[in-house]
């Protein structure tokens, strides 16, 4: 798709990384789709300034002809099969083309994108400011990449027919000077806040003076605490004439937020606020009460009863999203699975979401970089694995599914301490919502499997214990604590569930916040001084604050020595994630996924500093007093053979870390204690005249070794024996289970297929019985069959018994059960 100025040709391609890439070519004969001439464009557009000035809002008109539109964007619209209006359009589009300012509110799926994307067309049309020295008319600004790129692949749509713009995607994930140069000619510019902001403030040809429209789409995430510094930097730039328009599924009228965007009379349009739900009618709501260590359960069976549909699975962070993908990709669940969150490569988050927009049938894992805005067609399911932060979030992430007329289900999880907090925020944001169970027979454990898995491969154990921390500080950070409350939370349960042998240790469930802030605090203040001193310090963790003036020090053997740390992996990975557990440490600060993508790449790190203290030793060992400041002492620790050399403030700090004194200490001995309290080594050297007293030394190691033989032997025996009695308790349960099967089988051949039958067996309404179809489990039923009857063979083989017809294996079957 093309939009042309002049001689000058901008390609808009729908790559993420490319804003608009210039390439001069000839000067364009025409354009294509509408042939017209300048005069005939003069008439048409006085006729059709005067029917916009004449156009009343009051009257709503049904479908787009009804507009005064111009001929190039009515022939986009219906070239995109887009023929009648939707509730918000037709109530936005009139006010938008008579240049009000709009704060629109509509439901998700209802058709927010056409009824802004119009007006911004339209409007810089109908006053011309289209053309290479027109500079830019219209900016257009979305919370995530993902729904920027859809939004301008929408503008390529309608606009494709005849209209002579240059459009352009700003998102960053390209280099800076591709964008400069493609910025200067736009005149529509779709874009992500820190993007656009970064070209403010660094292109210096971009001139946005000459703006007349800006729009917010998702205005409430925007101007919301994330985005708020950005966004009031970008209005700062831009000319406060201008037409303004928010939109939003969850839009709100604070006024803080019209006064930060200096909006004129703004035309509040709530097309359903009067309606009875936030969400689409044709979506199905539902929740599910699982406590968070059966949730992987839950979701595991939920997958395994909807292979033919189409879902997403919210969780609350990238890590969550990969440990569940990477563990039920290892388990093959028999749908498609993907995974997208907001520290991949944007070119595999392209990927991903054409990946899913295409596919018929799967499952995809993401955290709420999906959650608004984006158009995935026919989306069956919503599942909400760990529960939004808030109601309107909620609102967004259902609103993936059950979009423009279509219906859809959504599924939410909640732990039973979520549940009263959650279900009053929902219900004040008029969201219907009904309690389902989950059919206990449908439920899978996948416990083992994943204990398996994380015991075997120390990656997938270390991404465990990455998303239970992280998960965990989500659930620290939430903001409303009437549905979050931390201490409730069986969090021990909730890491073994994850097939971790233990809860990670998370630093700050301790601290509270003032104790956190102090902290921070301190340590600002301690690298402040430290940097002015030009001395150098180690900080609470450990971890070397180094001066910038400091020039390296000479390492000697000992150095290396103390440096070298336990490289095992796994005790590695953990202890850098107790670091970035620390919300006093930088690391805690940076976005959750710091792991980045390479987690799977097995790497040796060696500790940038080392995290005991210097012992300040020349290359040949010997103490070296500390000469940069003044006043060196010596202090002697214990179990050091040699004392150290450290100033006043180094001393002083030490002397107070007990555990870098321990550091010092010599390490313990062992002891055993008898029954009196008495203290002993583990190995204790016998007396040898007792020794001798028990005759020869060759004849106790024979005796020793005779009775250790005969206990063996007893042992065996009574191991053999156990086995055996628990392998016919197996057969007898086994042959009970076949029995069942047949039964079912029977039965199953009356029973109805189907993916939604399926599913409905899954999730029985809260009233629901137990008593559905087993016709599923029959294929199971028939394995453990034959299992039963190589378990008859094996035993009958070891009685010495041969089974060569059906007859025999019966009869076998029949001894052994008695
Ligand atoms: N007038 C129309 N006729 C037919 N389909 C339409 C029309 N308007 C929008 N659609 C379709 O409806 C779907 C949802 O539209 P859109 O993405 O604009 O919704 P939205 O209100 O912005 O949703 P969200 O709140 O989730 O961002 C899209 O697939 C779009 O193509």
């Amino acid at each position: 798709m093309r939009f042309e100025i002049g001689p000058v040709q901008v390609n808009i391609s729908m790559a993420p990384e490319i804003s608009g890439r210039t390439r001069p070519t000839k000067p364009k004969k025409q354009a294509r789709g509408i042939k017209r001439k300048r005069g005939d464009i003069d008439v048409d557009l006085t006729t059709l300034q005067a029917a916009v000035e004449e156009l009343d809002t009051a009257t709503t008109a049904t479908s787009f002809t009804d507009l005064p539109l111009s001929a190039e964007t009515k022939a986009g619209l219906d070239a995109s099969h887009y023929t009648t209006l939707t509730d918000i359009q037709q109530k936005a589009i009139p006010l938008a083309l008579k240049g009000k300012d709009i704060l629109g509110a509509a439901k998700t799926g209802s058709g927010k994108t056409l009824a802004f994307l119009v007006p911004v067309l339209e409007n810089l049309y109908r006053t011309q400011c289209i053309g290479p020295d027109a500079g830019l008319g219209a900016m257009v600004i979305a919370p995530t990449r993902e729904l920027a790129i859809q939004i301008f692949d929408v503008l390529r749509q309608i606009g494709r027919k005849g209209h002579l713009f240059a459009a352009g995607l700003v998102i960053g994930g390209k280099g800076l000077r591709e964008e400069q140069d493609a910025l200067v000619r736009m005149n529509i510019v779709v874009c992500t806040p820190g993007r656009i902001l970064q070209h403010l403030s660094q292109t210096a040809a971009f001139n946005v003076d000459g703006l007349r429209m800006l729009v917010l789409d998702e205005a409430d995430r925007i101007l919301d605490m994330g985005f708020q510094r950005d966004v009031d930097a970008i209005v700062d730039y831009l000319p406060r004439e201008r037409q303004t328009m928010l939109f939003s599924a969850t839009q709100t009228k604070r006024v803080a937020d019209l006064a930060r965007l200096s909006l004129r009379e703004p035309e509040y349009i709530s097309v359903h606020e009067s309606a009875s739900s936030a969400t689409p009618k044709t979506l199905q709501q539902n929740y599910v009460l699982t406590p968070i260590p059966e949730k992987l359960d839950t979701l595991w069976s939920f997958l395994q009863s909807s292979k033919k549909s189409k879902i997403v699975v919210f969780l609350s962070s990238g890590k969550q999203v990969r440990f569940v993908y990477e563990t039920f990709r290892h388990m093959q669940p028999g749908i498609p699975l993907l995974h997208l969150h907001g520290r991949q490569k944007q070119t595999a988050r392209l990927e991903i979401t054409t990946k899913f927009s295409n596919a018929k049938a799967s499952c995809l894992f993401a955290t709420d970089v999906v959650a608004r805005g984006i158009d995935f067609p026919a989306v069956d399911w919503v599942v909400q694995v760990d529960c939004p932060e808030d109601a309107e979030t909620y609102i967004h992430r259902v609103g993936r599914t059950a979009r423009y007329e279509r219906d859809g289900r959504a599924v939410l999880f909640l732990d039973p301490s979520e549940e009263e907090g959650m279900l009053a925020r929902l219900e004040a944001k008029n969201v219907p919502i009904e309690r389902i169970n989950v059919r206990t027979k449908k439920q899978t454990s996948i416990k083992n499997q994943l204990q398996n898995m994380c015991f075997k491969d120390p990656q997938l154990k270390y991404l465990g214990q990455k998303a239970f921390a992280s998960y965990v500080r989500s659930l620290h950070v939430q903001k409303d604590k009437t549905i979050f409350k931390l201490d409730s939370y069986p969090l021990e349960e909730y890491a073994a569930s994850l097939g971790l042998p233990g809860a990670p240790r998370i630093k700050f469930l301790k601290a509270d916040a003032e104790d956190v802030k102090r902290k921070k605090n301190a340590s600002r203040q301690a690298a402040a001084s430290e940097s002015e001193s030009g001395s150098d310090d180690d900080d609470e963790d450990g971890e070397k604050v180094k001066s910038k003036t400091e020039k390296p020090a000479v390492r000697t053997k000992y150095d290396r020595m103390f440096e070298r740390q336990n490289q095992d992996v796994l005790a590695d990975h953990y202890s850098k994630m107790i670091k970035s557990d620390d919300p006093t440490s930088n690391n805690a600060l940076l976005d959750d996924d710091d792991a980045g993508d390479d987690l799977f790449d097995i790497k040796r790190r060696i500790p940038a500093a080392s995290s005991s203290p210097e012992p300040d030793t020349a290359p040949d060992g010997d103490p070296e007093p500390d000469t940069r400041t003044s006043g060196p002492k010596s202090i002697l620790l214990p179990g050091a053979k040699t004392p150290l050399i450290l100033d006043s403030a180094r001393r002083a700090k030490l002397l107070k870390s007990k555990k870098k004194l321990l550091q010092f200490k010599e390490s313990g001995t062992k002891l055993v204690f008898d029954d009196d309290g008495t203290a002993h080594q583990i190995y204790e050297l016998e007396d040898e005249a007792a020794f001798r007293a028990r005759g020869e030394a060759e004849e106790q190691r024979k005796r020793f070794l005779d009775e250790e033989g005969e206990r063996v032997k007893i042992a065996d025996g009574e191991d053999k024996a156990t086995a055996k009695a628990k392998r016919r308790e197996k057969i007898v349960k086994r042959k009970e289970r076949a029995k069942q099967a047949d039964e079912d089988d029977a039965a199953g051949q009356q029973v109805g297929g189907g993916e939604q039958d399926a599913m409905a067996n899954f999730l029985a309404d809260a009233a629901g019985s137990d008593d559905e179809s087993e016709a599923e489990e029959a294929p199971q039923a028939k394995k453990q069959k034959k299992w039963f009857q190589k378990d008859v063979e094996v035993e009958a083989e070891e009685g010495g018994r041969e089974i060569e017809t059906l007859d025999d294996l019966e009869a076998e079957a029949a001894r052994l059960l008695g």
